[in-house]
C-alpha cells in the first residue's frame, strides 16, 4: 500500500479526509474475514473445485445482475459451464438474494450507496480478483480463458492504473457528513454480504455434497426445488435501467480513461 501511495502524482495525493482511504480502512478487518472464508481459503490453496467455482458464478451473475447492466462475461462463463439452458439451471443460496434485494433496496431509497458496493466488488476483483483467476484456470485446468470471463477486464491494461482512477473518482463524489457515513457503513455491509453468500454457498456444497456434485460435474440440470434455496433469476428492467444509470455515473467516467 505504501509502494503505491508512492507513485501518486501530486494531484492524486490522498488524504484522511479521501472516502478512498476511509473506505479502506473501515472494510480492513471485513476484508481478512472476506479472505479467510473456507470459499476463499480453498481458493488461495488451489483446492477449489468446479462443483464450487460454478455455484459462486451463479452467485455473481444474481449479484451483478442487481449490480449493474453489463452482464455479458458471467452470462458466457455460466454457459460453458451449465449449457445454453443455464437461465432455468442455476442455484441461488438465500444469502445471494439477500444481497442482491440490498442492492435494489438502496437503488431505490439511498442510490449514493451503490458506490460502497460497486467498491467491493470492482477493486475486489481488479486486486485479489485478478490472482484468484489465475488460481482457478490452474485449479480446474480450464483451457482457452474459457468459464473464466468473469476476471478478465479487457479494456483495463493497468489494474492498479484503473484502481488509481477509481480512487480519485470515489473522491471526487461530493457527499454530506451524513451521506459519507452511510456510505462507509454500507461498505462495511457490503463485505459482510460476501461473506454470507460465501458461506451459505459452502454450506449447499456441504449438505447437498453428493447429490449435487455428481449432477453438476455431468452438466445435469440441477433441480433448484431440491436445494429449498434457491429461486430462479428474475429481472425488474425500470430498476436495472436505474441502477445501470447510478452506476453508470460512479464507474463509466472511470472505465473510459481505461479504454
Ligand atoms: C482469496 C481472497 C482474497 C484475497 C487473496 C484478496 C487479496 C487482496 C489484495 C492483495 C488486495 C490489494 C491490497 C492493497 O492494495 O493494499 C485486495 C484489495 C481489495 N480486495 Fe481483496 N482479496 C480477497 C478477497 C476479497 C473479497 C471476497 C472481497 C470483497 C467481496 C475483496 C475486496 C477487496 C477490495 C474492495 C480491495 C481494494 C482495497 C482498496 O485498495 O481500497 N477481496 N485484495
Amino acid at each position: 500500500m505504501e509502494t503505491e501511495k508512492k507513485t501518486h502524482t501530486a494531484a492524486e495525493q490522498m488524504t484522511d479526509r479521501d472516502l478512498s482511504e476511509q473506505i479502506k480502512k473501515v472494510t480492513k478487518e471485513s476484508h481478512v474475514r472476506a479472505e479467510n472464508t473456507e470459499l476463499m481459503l480453498s481458493f488461495q490453496r488451489g483446492k477449489v473445485t468446479l462443483p464450487q467455482y460454478k455455484l459462486l458464478l451463479c452467485s455473481l451473475y444474481e449479484i451483478y445482475q442487481a449490480l449493474e447492466e453489463e452482464l455479458k462475461s458471467i452470462e458466457k462463463d455460466l454457459e460453458y459451464f451449465y449449457g445454453q439452458d443455464w437461465r432455468e439451471k442455476i442455484v441461488i443460496p438465500a444469502a445471494t438474494k439477500r444481497y442482491s434485494h440490498r442492492l435494489r433496496q438502496i437503488g431505490k431509497e439511498n442510490p449514493e450507496f451503490l458506490l460502497a458496493h460497486a467498491y467491493t466488488r470492482y477493486l475486489g476483483d481488479l486486486s485479489g480478483g485478478q490472482v484468484l483467476g489465475r488460481i482457478a484456470q490452474k485449479s480446474m485446468d480450464l483451457k482457452n480463458g474459457d468459464g473464466l470471463s468473469f476476471f478478465a477486464f479487457p479494456g483495463v491494461s493497468s489494474p492498479n492504473l484503473f484502481k488509481q482512477l477509481y480512487r480519485s473518482r470515489m473522491n471526487s463524489v461530493e457527499l454530506t457528513e451524513e451521506e459519507r457515513n452511510g456510505v462507509l457503513e454500507e461498505a462495511v455491509r457490503a463485505f459482510e454480504f460476501n461473506i454470507q453468500v460465501f458461506e451459505d454457498l459452502q454450506k449447499m456444497l456441504t449438505v447437498s455434497d453428493n447429490n449435487l456434485q455428481s449432477s453438476m460435474t455431468q452438466s445435469k440440470p440441477v433441480k433448484a426445488s431440491t436445494l429449498h434455496m434457491s429461486e430462479n433469476i428474475y429481472t425488474s428492467s425500470l430498476l436495472r435501467m436505474v441502477l445501470g444509470l447510478f452506476v453508470a455515473l460512479a464507474t463509466v467516467s472511470v472505465g473510459m480513461y481505461a479504454l
